[in-house]
């Protein structure tokens, strides 16, 4: 029985999976569901798992911020399935493991459609949940630093109750996702499902959608067309930020761990928004001017992860810094604008 909720562990015994998995006959791979595959996040995920040739991957996902060019190397291999798929209505399939990542992340996304954002929070999960009762799988939540709202306790550990505005503009995120944990852990009480919940702190990567809205992505692609950062106001709001294939290993671990968090999943270098800025310059273009801009309703104004249950219970720690992971980033973006180093 998986560990380390402070929130009950149930007794209950968890749902059967199916008898082929115990065949002495039949050599089945391991089958694994990520919804939100083709995302950001969900895609590094994908391509770890198809490195593992017992592993057979399904992604479902409804492409609001995923992109099939994301899956692209994958499309056609024998191990893999893309579903055209909104995790708001149920889904039929025999999996053993459940990567659950299908939420819009960017803040000017989940903003867009708060009415859907909700809906894929909580609906989305309930019908995840109910797949993995139906054929026993174990499933994984990607939940969020954003639980802990606009913190009052800094650095925030997992104990950590949270400060959320309940009905502000983030609230179908933030509280979305506080109801989705909910969910996790009232099913693994009351059915005893195998459940792993993640809290990710601010990822970041190669992949992100230029236009994505976020402050790395941002920052890089206006540093690239020669156009000024926007640092929002007041500049001095801090976040720390992981690097994709750090998150990825550390999902992973969760995943295939004993423990059933939540953890905090993040790198705990802290910077506020105008260090990454004059970092961002001095790293791609020091011509670059900084603009300070209006900020949005309720941003934290601090984030910065204690990840010491990641590294005691999962042996997980990032290993690439931020000025490591930029460059990355960068290439990458530079690829997709067209833009070649002066
Ligand atoms: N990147 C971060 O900094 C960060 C931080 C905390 C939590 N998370 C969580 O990690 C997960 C992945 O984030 P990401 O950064 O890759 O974001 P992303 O927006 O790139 O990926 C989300 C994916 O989910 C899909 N999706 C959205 N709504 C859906 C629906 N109703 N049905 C099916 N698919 C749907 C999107 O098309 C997209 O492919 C999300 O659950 C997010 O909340 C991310
Ligand atoms: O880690 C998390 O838990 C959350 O982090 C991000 O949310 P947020 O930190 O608000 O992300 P950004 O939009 O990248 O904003 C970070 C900071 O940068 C600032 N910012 C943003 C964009 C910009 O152009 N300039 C700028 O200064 C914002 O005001 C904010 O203070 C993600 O987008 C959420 O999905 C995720 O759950």
């Amino acid at each position: 029985m998986a560990s380390g909720s402070s929130n009950g562990d149930t007794q209950k015994k968890a749902p059967t999976p199916s008898p082929l998995r115990n065949s002495k006959y039949f050599q089945s791979n391991m089958r694994i569901l990520i919804t939100g595959g083709a995302g950001f996040i969900g895609s590094h995920l994908v391509d770890r798992l198809m490195e593992n040739e017992k592993n057979e991957v399904i992604v479902a996902d409804n492409y609001f911020t995923g992109s099939k060019d994301n899956l692209k190397k994958w499309i056609g291999h024998p191990r893999f399935e893309l579903i055209r798929h909104d995790v708001t209505e149920t889904l039929l399939v025999e999996v053993d493991q459940i990567y659950h990542l299908a939420c819009p992340a960017s803040p000017i996304f989940y903003k867009h459609n708060p009415v859907k954002t909700i809906k894929t929070n909580v609906i989305g999960t309930l019908n995840m949940l109910g797949l993995a009762k139906r054929v026993g799988a174990r499933i994984l939540l990607t939940s969020t630093s954003e639980v802990y709202g606009d913190p009052l306790v800094h650095p925030q550990t997992e104990d950590y109750w949270g400060n959320v505005n309940p009905i502000g503009v983030r609230s179908c995120y933030d509280e979305g996702k506080r109801v989705a944990e909910t969910l996790m852990f009232d099913y693994h009480r009351q059915h005893g499902i195998e459940i792993r919940v993640a809290r990710i702190f601010n990822t970041y990567g190669p992949r992100m959608n230029i236009d994505d809205g976020r402050v790395v992505s941002n920052f890089i692609a206006q540093a690239l067309r020669g156009e000024p950062l926007t640092v929002q106001l007041p500049g001095t709001q801090t976040r720390s930020f992981c690097y994709v294939s750090d998150m990825v290993d550390g999902l992973i671990r969760l995943m295939e761990g004993d423990n059933t968090g939540p953890i905090n999943i993040g790198n705990p270098g802290e910077f506020t928004m105008m260090e990454l800025a004059e970092t961002v310059k001095e790293l791609i273009d020091q011509d670059v001017t900084i603009k300070v801009v209006e900020n949005t309703p309720d941003d934290p104004r601090q984030r910065k992860p204690v990840i010491t249950k990641a590294k005691e219970l999962l042996g997980w720690e990032p290993k690439v810094s931020l000025r490591e992971g930029l460059p990355l980033m960068e290439e990458d973006f530079r690829q997709r604008l067209g833009i070649s180093k002066k």
